[in-house]
């Protein structure tokens, strides 16, 4: 075993060191790009992550180098030599797809996982095809159908909280993803039941490949990357037998797959793994291992990006007591209406969050050609990134970028200095999607947690006195008993809390990041975004938390 271990740790050795080199030749090769490959093999990875872990997050590393080397920089970090750039001309050259520049980079892993045939792992008229076809059951008018099943989940994940005296935002996350993202996702796209041994099974499936995605590169039984793609395998086995009941005619339920199942039939008939045999007409249908691929890479890119947006809301409204009073004045009006039709329309503080909290803060590229830039050459398959945070607190397009201001949306803003979900080909397509369920999660919190009116000094016994039940809120009774919850309670202790984690780590994000690397799972991807840190009952119990989530009792 241990002969084992040892081969595997040169082999690992070379393979850096390999890499290493090919990348010194590479910058050489770039040589007018201003920056520093930093150490040998390890390059400026370790002042990446401590700029990442520091309170000002990963805009502590950009700015520190773009004030010595300009706005085109390279560095050498996670293993690769990179250059970063921002600003808009950067980001309309990455972005737009003009002339196919540049290519989606991807980490080795996620490739693996998420397999050939995903939107993440294609590039040119395939990834334009799969767009096309995928793109249509994630459209607004399409998204309808599922409003009653992400309302009433929502209003259940927050009666889970109604009890509580204390709320840590790691916790609340973690909350938000167990019982309402992954649930509204792997519903929306399988019709999987909220509750049940599929449910249990598919998360443990889901846990396991969400690891994988940002692990070493070793396909050896025990580690993260093995157990990723085992857990792969037993979804697209499960995947598999949803298929192929629905094709017998079994079932057939209201969900993307079906809607994918039926447009994609070949001529009534399944569509078969090859993707071949029909002629010209199949060429515009969708195979199954496309199916598979595809409805994995939603359910990755989906669910982590969406409880990040939300938990970070939710900061940002408990830190900014005026916003969050005009939202629910705006919620309250919209709940007198709201007869089960209505859609809720609301936006400005969804964007102000996503641009302060930069959930994607880079968009990692590779240069399918070589291409100029601020006068600089940047040579064919050099890994390129756009650094979104720097273009999201850029103070000439907004003013005072670190205040939140909802507000600041009113106006209209130049072309992109707003990449919240991105632009261009790449462009988010689960915008809607994460629009509607931050929407009516966060229509049910400001609504149903209240501050007494005229006071923003809450009693503990309010706090504690009282249940809004689903039925009650929804028959619109509002009588004392009813109504003391309050939302700027659980926002103090949620600022306290986060503040604490945003002071010793940085973010949610770079929180957990850390923990990976701490579990020796090394490198990440570039896209990977926030992950709970889970504060169990354990933690309670013992009164024993992770350092960074030391929970804030309320009274
Ligand atoms: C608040 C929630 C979300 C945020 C902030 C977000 C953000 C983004 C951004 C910035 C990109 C572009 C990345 C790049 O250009 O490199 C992107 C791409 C993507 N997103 Fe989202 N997203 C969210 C929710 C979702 C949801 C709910 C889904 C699935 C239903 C989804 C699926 C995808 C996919 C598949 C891509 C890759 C598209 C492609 O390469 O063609 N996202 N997202």
């Amino acid at each position: 075993m241990a002969v084992f271990g040892a081969a595997v740790l040169v082999a690992l050795a070379v393979t850096c060191g390999l890499i290493w080199l090919r990348s010194r030749r590479l910058s050489k090769e770039m040589r007018d790009i201003p920056g520093t490959m930093g150490w040998p093999v390890i390059g400026e990875t370790f002042s990446f992550i401590s700029g990442f872990s520091s309170p000002a997050g990963i805009l502590s590393f950009m700015r520190d180098r773009q004030r010595r080397f300009g706005k085109v920089f390279k560095t050498y970090v996670l293993g690769r030599m990179t250059v970063f750039m921002t600003g808009r001309e950067a980001a309309k050259i990455l972005l737009s797809g003009k002339d196919g520049v540049v290519s989606l980079n991807l980490f080795y892993t996620g490739k693996q996982v998420l397999g050939p045939t995903s939107l993440l792992t294609t590039n040119g008229d395939e990834h334009k095809k799969l767009r096309r076809l995928i793109g249509e059951p994630l459209s607004i008018d399409a998204l309808k159908k599922y409003f009653g099943f992400i309302n009433d989940l929502a209003v259940q994940t927050l009666d889970t909280w109604l009890d509580r005296r204390v709320l840590v935002l790691e916790e609340a996350s973690s909350v938000i993803i167990k019982l309402f993202t992954l649930k509204v996702i792997a519903n929306m796209l399988i019709s999987l039941e909220p509750e049940g041994e599929e449910q249990e099974k598919f998360r443990a499936n889901f846990k396991f490949i969400s690891s994988s995605f940002a692990s070493l590169p070793l396909k050896i039984p025990g580690t993260a990357f093995h157990r990723g793609l085992k857990a792969r395998n037993r979804m697209y086995a499960m995947l598999d037998s949803v298929i192929a009941g629905r094709r017998d005619g079994g079932e057939v339920r209201n969900d993307f797959l079906q809607t994918l199942l039926r447009k994609h039939a070949k001529d009534g008939a399944a569509a078969d793994e090859d993707g071949g045999g029909g002629g010209d007409r199949d060429a515009d249908k969708l195979t199954d291992a496309q199916l598979k691929d595809n409805i994995l890479t939603l359910l990755v890119a989906g669910h982590d990006t969406t409880t990040a947006g939300l938990t970070w809301l939710i900061k940002f409204l408990g830190e900014n007591p005026e916003a969050l009073q005009k939202l629910r004045e705006e919620h309250m009006e919209i709940k007198e209406r709201l007869d089960g039709s209505s859609h809720l329309r609301w936006s400005d503080v969804m964007n102000e969050t996503l641009r302060r909290a930069t959930i994607l803060p880079w968009f990692s590229r590779k240069a399918a050609q070589d291409f100029s830039i601020d006068g600089y050459e940047i040579k064919k398959g050099t890994s390129v990134n756009l650094d979104v945070v720097s273009i999201h607190h850029d103070p000439s397009v907004f003013a005072d970028p670190y205040k939140f201001d909802p507000n600041r949306f009113d106006e209209t803003l130049k072309p992109y200095s707003f990449l919240g979900f991105g632009s261009g080909p790449r462009m988010c397509p689960g915008m809607s999607l994460a629009r509607l369920e931050i929407c009516v999660f966060i229509h049910h919190l400001v609504c149903r947690y209240s501050t007494p009116a005229g006071s923003q000094e809450i009693k503990q016994q309010q706090l504690l006195r009282g249940k809004v039940t689903r039925n009650s809120y929804f028959s619109g009774k509002s009588d004392k008993e009813q109504q003391p919850r309050s939302i700027a309670q659980i926002f103090r202790s949620l600022k306290h809390d986060h503040s604490r984690a945003v002071t010793r780590h940085g973010t949610i994000q770079e929180a957990t990041q850390q923990q990976q690397l701490r579990k020796g799972q090394g490198q990440w991807n570039n896209n990977q975004v926030a992950k709970p840190i889970r504060v169990t009952k354990k933690h309670y119990a013992r009164q024993q938390w992770p350092s960074h989530a030391k929970p804030h009792m309320i009274d």
